[in-house]
């Protein structure tokens, strides 16, 4: 029977790294339970100690402070024989994906099989079930440098599963991917959670990847978690400061000020609508701006005439929208504010 306990606790996890420059608290009184059977998602800016809290979850990384519970059982309590035994029914999967180059794709799906002193036949029908299961069963016999990224990234989930884990922690699993190779990779995830009851931990810096199977998500923040909730939940009304900013943007932070900030001209000489020029610029720089002054005719779809906008005082986002004007090559110019 399913145990109604979490399948990772962490209680009061801390990790200090010791360098020459001194200590570096990559983890501080982190506080999480995850569930069995649900695909987590942990969200953070780069450094934010991502990489670091799931390498503690599996112990690649000891915590220096607070426990690591796998299905109640503290792993800090652990004998090094049943540490490795844990350690077999946690998965991993990695950016980079970490396959080895001199071997072909089913030695490397048995990689772990032979560790854990699988016999041969028994571990190669393994792979091949799993190669199915990841629709790479006719490449068994290519090498790593014959693969796409998104086959490798097949391959090492193939080679996560072959101990039949019953969590998989994917480290920034999508980030070397393109956007559809990543949908696929994430719908296979998704199946995997869902036909073989995997548990499944989301490590990474985008958003667009928890929404698209995350069920919960932890928002961490120079080390410590910011908030954790539902994602469905989270996204409608993120509470902390860095929730907003990584779901809403900068720019909804906090109301931006104008005062008497610069001005810019924009002309629109009839190749687009000014609508979409305006709404696709303050999506894309995630800026506001105010509209001065317009003299535009919309004319069959198309804007002819000229408007001024003024820019929020902040001067990174004054620069974004400047970028986007040039970017896109919308005629522009700065102007005084008694040019009007
Ligand atoms: N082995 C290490 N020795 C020293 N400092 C480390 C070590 N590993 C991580 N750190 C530091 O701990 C902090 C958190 O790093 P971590 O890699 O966990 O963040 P992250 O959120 O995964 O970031 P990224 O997405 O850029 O990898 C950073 O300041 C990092 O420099």
């Amino acid at each position: 029977m399913e145990s109604a306990e979490p399948i990772i606790r962490l209680e009061g996890l801390g990790k200090e790294f010791n360098t020459s420059n001194g200590p570096i608290r990559a983890l501080d009184d982190i506080n999480l339970s995850i569930e069995h059977g649900e695909i987590f998602g942990i969200i953070g800016l780069s450094g934010a100690g991502k990489s670091t809290l799931v390498r503690c979850i599996n112990y690649l990384e000891v915590p220096t402070a607070g426990k690591v519970y796998f299905e109640n059982k503290s792993l800090s309590s652990l004998k090094d024989k049943d540490l490795r035994q844990v350690r077999q029914s946690m998965g991993m999967i990695f950016q980079q994906f970490n396959l080895l180059a001199q071997r072909n794709v089913l030695q490397n799906v048995c990689f772990p099989l032979e560790i854990a002193k699988t016999p041969k036949k028994e571990a190669e029908k393994r792979a091949k079930d799993l190669l199915k299961i990841v629709g790479l069963e006719d490449r068994a016999k290519a090498y790593p440098s014959q693969l796409s990224g998104g086959q490798k990234q097949r391959v090492a989930i193939a080679r996560a599963l072959a101990t039949n884990p019953k969590i998989l922690l994917c480290d920034e699993a999508t980030s070397a991917l393109d956007p559809n190779t990543t949908k696929s990779i994430l719908n296979l995830l998704k199946d995997i959670n869902k036909t073989m009851g995997v548990t499944v931990v989301v490590i990474t810096h985008e958003m667009a990847v928890i929404e698209a199977i995350c069920d919960r998500v932890a928002i961490i923040d120079q080390s410590h978690i910011a908030e954790v909730g539902n994602v469905a939940e989270i996204f409608s009304e993120p509470k902390s400061k860095i929730g907003r900013q990584l779901i809403l943007g900068n720019a909804t932070d906090k109301a931006p000020l104008f005062g008497k900030s610069r001005q810019i001209r924009i002309s629109f000489d009839g190749r687009s609508s000014f609508e979409p020029v305006l709404a696709n610029m303050i999506l894309s720089c995630k800026v506001p701006v105010n509209i001065i002054h317009a003299e535009t005719k919309d004319i069959k779809g198309t804007a002819m005439g000229q408007m001024v906008i003024q820019l929020p005082e902040d001067e990174t986002d004054q620069n974004r929208v400047l970028k986007y004007l040039e970017t896109k090559k919308i005629p522009h110019e700065e102007v005084q504010d008694d040019v009007i």
